[in-house]
């Protein structure tokens, strides 16, 4: 429970996740995450970054543990109510950006609002285009943009909703160092802007240099599997 007797925004207990045909489990360290704070998730790459962050979006069903958001079980959620509280809850930046090369940006930030059947929000689109320096991008397909400007796209994508929780998977994947700090820049404030918590997966040395808030280390397989 936080100072305000609320529960934490997330809460990860006695988590494993086991892929089928796989020789072992991945096991993750407990921590909680009130609303607003900052995470960034370090380990080196197969450590379980991509993994954990698929089960606390609910996209894998862990082998035993719980993932708590808000002081609910995500494993009380049936598959229809886990994508709708996804939906509104969390904004995911994928580690690979999944733009369809057949819709402009404007459509691509609309997508989660018109996949559920909500109305579209070109306001909101707008704003943050402008917000993130992609103004004159709203036209663009994703194979008319630099790795940079599809990476900020991807974010405003994710911010469309508001979402309470952020989440990004190596986010500098590809980046340059110019890039790669802006991009975090762009993450954090946008996080804060929203009163966000922002949880960040990374194996890039120069994120975790630049990084001020809590670290969590997955340990690599060979150590913290059994
Ligand atoms: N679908 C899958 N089936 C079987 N094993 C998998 C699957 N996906 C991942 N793994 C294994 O689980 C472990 C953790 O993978 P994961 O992608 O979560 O690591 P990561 O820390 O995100 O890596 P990276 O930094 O390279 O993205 C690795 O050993 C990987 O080979």
């Amino acid at each position: 429970m936080s100072d305000t007797g609320s529960p934490p925004l997330l809460q990860v207990q006695g988590l494993s996740h086991h892929y089928p045909g796989s020789q072992r489990s991945l096991r993750f360290a407990d921590f909680e995450l009130a609303a607003g704070q900052h995470l960034l998730l370090r380990g080196n790459s197969g450590s379980g970054k991509s993994t954990l962050l698929a089960l606390l979006a609910g996209l894998l069903t862990p082998a035993s543990g719980e993932v708590r958001v808000q002081g609910r079980a995500l494993s009380g959620l049936s598959q229809r109510q886990r994508d709708a509280w996804r939906g509104e809850f969390l904004g995911f930046v994928p580690q690979r950006l999944h733009l369809s090369p057949a819709l402009t940006v404007m459509q691509s930030l609309q997508l989660p609002f018109l996949s559920v059947g909500l109305a579209a929000d070109l306001p909101r689109a707008q704003a943050l285009l402008q917000r993130l320096g992609l103004a004159e991008m709203a036209g663009r397909h994703p194979h008319q943009l630099s790795v940079g400007q599809a990476q900020r796209v991807a974010l405003a994508r994710a911010l469309m909703r508001r979402p309470r929780l952020l989440m990004a998977d190596e986010p500098s994947a590809s980046l340059d160092d110019a890039n790669t700090a802006q991009v975090l820049r762009l993450l954090q404030e946008a996080a804060a802007e929203q009163g966000a918590s922002l949880l960040l997966a990374t194996h890039d040395g120069r994120i975790a240099a630049q990084w001020s808030a809590r670290s969590l280390v997955l340990p690599d397989l060979a150590g913290g599997a059994a």
